[in-house]
């Protein structure tokens, strides 16, 4: 099937990267969000990335006005009735996305494909409550979606080829390189990547090191372009901490147990950049480490 409409839902750091990318390759996009605020900010959030990209000459500014013009946003899920591509892209809570799918199934078309972004959650698990599991899959941009190369794309037991095929396709029109993972929690990159930022919230639980030197410690001797406390503020702290309760409750194993000290910093609200604070506090001018 052809794809040339795509919605994408959730307009926070992971749906505007996502928008952008579409735009720029030529989809039309409609962005939904719960937040007429966050959808206000997405925009402006993607011209300003998109104008970096017109200064350093890898796009035109006709390309952006062109992806510009492209995108809609919309309060109603109802209008994302017409998109070929429904990319899921909101907070990482299995009800969340659950309600999203409930309510979208009674306005898309027979043969919409419904993809998640999410970083974890079973992608099995999410399609079986919709009208159409084989039309369904996993579709996962790293952050920022407009640098990384990789998209994961993840088939629930029942995706079918077509699926897939239709899906490796959008990834290749938008430059990127697509790896599969079968549907097992967190997938390949998140498996791999957030037990390694979950071990680095423990060396600074137990005093192995301070911020700094942890996050030094990585950047200059393991040639990581962000230290693992940086990248779990730039990621989210709120997303690193469920994705780390998605591998602890799904493979059942205590190597998979969240950190205290990561949970109690997304009880207090401290969820990285996002919120200007996290292991570092970013309301100066540059960030401060906490601890
Ligand atoms: C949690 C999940 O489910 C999965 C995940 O996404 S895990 C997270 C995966 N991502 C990572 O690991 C990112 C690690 N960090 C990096 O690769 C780099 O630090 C970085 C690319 C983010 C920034 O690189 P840098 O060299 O420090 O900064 P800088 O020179 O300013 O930026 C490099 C490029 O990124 C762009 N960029 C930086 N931040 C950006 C953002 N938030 N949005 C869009 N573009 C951005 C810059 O414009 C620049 O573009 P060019 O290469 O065209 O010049
Ligand atoms: N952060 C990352 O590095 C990566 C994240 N992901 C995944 O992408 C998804 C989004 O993450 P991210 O962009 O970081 O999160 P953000 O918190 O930046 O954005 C999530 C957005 O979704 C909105 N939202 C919440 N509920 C709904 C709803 N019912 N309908 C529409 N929008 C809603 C939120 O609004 P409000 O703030 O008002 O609640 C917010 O604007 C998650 O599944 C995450 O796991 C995947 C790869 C990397």
């Amino acid at each position: 099937m052809t794809i040339q409409k795509i919605g994408v839902v959730g307009a926070g750091q992971m749906g505007n990267g996502i928008a952008h990318v579409c735009a720029l390759a030529g989809y039309d996009v409609v962005m939904n969000d719960v937040s007429a605020d966050a959808m206000a900010a997405a925009l402006a959030l993607i011209g300003k990335n998109i104008d970096r990209q017109v200064s350093k000459g890898t796009v035109t500014a006709e390309d952006k006005d062109a992806a510009m013009a492209r995108i809609s946003t919309t309060a109603e899920l109802s209008e994302l009735g017409t998109c070929d591509l429904i990319i899921e892209a909101a907070t990482e809570k299995e009800t969340i996305k659950q309600q999203i799918f409930d309510a979208l199934l009674p306005h898309i078309k027979e043969n919409t494909i419904l993809a998640s972004n999410t970083s974890s959650i079973s992608i099995t698990r999410l399609a079986s409550r919709t009208d159409r599991p084989e039309k369904f899959i996993g579709f996962h941009f790293m952050n920022p979606v407009p640098i990384m190369q990789l998209v994961e794309l993840i088939r629930g037991i029942a995706t079918d080829d077509e699926t897939f095929h239709a899906c490796q396709e959008v990834v290749e029109r938008l430059g990127k390189t697509s790896a599969t993972s079968e549907d097992f929690p967190a997938f390949i990159v998140n498996r791999i990547l957030m037990p390694m930022i979950n071990e680095a919230v423990y060396a600074l639980y137990e005093g192995v090191g301070s911020v700094s030197s942890i996050d030094t410690s990585m950047k200059l001797g393991a040639n990581h372009p962000m230290g693992p406390l940086e990248l779990a503020d730039f990621i989210g702290l709120d997303t690193c901490l469920a994705i780390m309760n998605v591998l602890h409750d799904g493979l059942a194993d205590t190597k998979y147990r969240p950190c205290p000290l990561l949970t109690k910093y997304v009880e207090a609200g401290w969820l990285g950049r996002k919120t200007k604070r996290g292991f570092y506090d970013y309301r100066g001018e540059t960030p401060v480490p906490t601890r």
